[in-house]
């Protein structure tokens, strides 16, 4: 067996405090006993006034799980299925809940800390059509973008300007970009992986860019054909250039957890990463589990170096979901203070160069767990839903999204 087999454990963890480092950043407000008595029993535990509205507004939301839950087994089909509908539970759960003041309460008093409002960095028409066997028609690319923009998305990774001999997929990165430059509500970032590639982004229109480094030098070998130094003094002129013609650049940083080749990847290491790209200018690092094969307990080890060095509200985290650790992984991170979580539609993705990984953790998906967190994403699932069920039928094929195959099912 592999080293990359057997999920990294916290035994395995380098000289970080794990444990440590949980406590430093969870809440101290609601033992786990009490979580669960709190959800599962309603017991009365609170003592505030805003306790007590939250315990109130936990027994509504219970009630009505427990309806939703039982009618069809007491034969009620019909009004299971109008409880149910995908829109109406769309609209009831993100727009009510996630505005409910009740609910944020109590989000706060379990996951102390957590951001209120999250961005989200779409990449699937990036990561994700960057992976796919067949040629997708730029046509659809741009119909693609044009509606995960239309979802209320502020960041869309649009396409790479990268050598069409590395990556075919997005041979038509030029054309994606010219028909949607004059579109200013959403971010349209392209990743480029040298100046070559900056010169033609700007060319076609692209107002911000990505350059994407890796932890592990094997993978930034096989990814970008140089060492790990090496892509640095490249990078180092991309960000001083597009700094000059006030372009903002993104920095990725790959194999976070793990390496299809080198197995663990030390948190040290993925932190001295992270420090350079943001040192050299980047406004924003991305932190890509490329191989998904994190868990809580590995990423809080990571983010916790790298929140040394670099401010948590300058990074992101970018799961990939192999071993369906994802959710937890943005939830553990959200604990930890990130706002920024790079996400896919109908969990599209993979990378050409990372042997065994699998798609994306779904926008779909996470959207659904942070409005049910009482979270504002400013996204519309419903469209969101609908945008998946587009790509999904060019590509002939069945969403990776969790939520998105429960809804359609309802
Ligand atoms: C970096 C290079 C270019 C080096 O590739 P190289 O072969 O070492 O480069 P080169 O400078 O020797 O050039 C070779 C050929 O590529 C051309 N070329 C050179 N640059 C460009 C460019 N920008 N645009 C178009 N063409 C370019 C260049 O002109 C030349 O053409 P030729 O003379 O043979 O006809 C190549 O390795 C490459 O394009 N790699 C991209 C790999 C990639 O896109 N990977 C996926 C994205 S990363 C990812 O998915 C991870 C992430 C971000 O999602 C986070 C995570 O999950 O971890």
């Amino acid at each position: 067996m592999s080293s990359l087999e057997e999920p990294l454990g916290m035994d395995k963890l380098p000289s970080l405090s794990t444990v440590d480092l949980f406590h430093r950043f969870s809440s101290n407000g609601c033992s786990t006993s009490g979580v669960e008595r709190c959800w599962v029993e309603g017991n009365t535990s609170t003592s505030s006034n805003d306790d007590k509205a939250d315990f109130e507004y936990v027994q509504g939301v219970f009630a009505w799980r427990h309806h939703a839950r039982d009618t069809p087994q007491n034969g009620n089909h019909a009004a299971y299925r109008n409880q149910c509908d995908s829109r109406h539970l769309a609209s009831r759960q993100h727009n009510s809940y996630c505005n409910d003041v009740g609910l944020q309460n109590i989000t706060n008093m379990i996951f102390k800390g957590i951001p209120k409002y999250v961005k989200i960095v779409e990449v699937g028409a990036r990561d994700g059509l960057q992976n796919e066997k067949n040629m997708v028609p730029t046509s659809v690319k741009i119909e693609l973008i044009q509606r995960l923009v239309s979802t209320g998305l502020s960041v869309v990774e649009a396409t790479a300007f990268v050598s069409p001999k590395w990556v075919p997929q997005l041979a038509d990165a030029r054309e994606v970009i010219e028909a949607l430059k004059n579109m200013d509500t959403t971010r349209l970032p392209v990743l480029v992986p040298n100046l070559k590639g900056l010169e033609a982004a700007v060319a076609a229109g692209a107002k911000e860019i990505a350059i994407f480094a890796s932890a592990s030098e094997s993978f930034s070998k096989s990814n970008i054909n140089c060492t790990i130094e090496e892509s640095f003094s490249r990078y180092r002129a991309v960000v001083n250039a597009a700094t000059k013609l006030n372009i903002r650049v993104r920095g990725y940083v790959s194999c976070v957890i793990g390496c299809p080749v080198e197995g663990m990847i030390f948190p040290s290491k993925v932190a001295h990463v992270a420090k350079e790209l943001y040192d050299m200018g980047c406004s924003e690092i991305s932190l890509g589990d490329t191989i998904g094969i994190g868990t809580p307990g590995t990423v809080i080890s990571m983010l916790g170096a790298v929140m040394s060095v670099v401010p948590v509200e300058k990074l992101a985290v970018h799961f990939h979901d192999t071993y369906g650790q994802s959710l937890p992984n943005i939830l553990v991170s959200l604990q930890m203070g990130i706002s920024i979580v790079d996400s896919s539609i109908a969990g599209l993705g993979g990378c050409p160069y990372a042997k065994g990984a699998s798609g994306n953790v779904a926008t779909e998906d996470v959207v659904y767990m942070l409005h049910g967190l009482g979270i504002q994403t400013n996204v519309d699932l419903g469209k969101l839903l609908q945008t998946g069920e587009f790509i999904c039928k060019h590509l002939g094929r069945r969403s990776g999204s969790k939520a998105a195959i429960a809804f359609s099912q309802i």
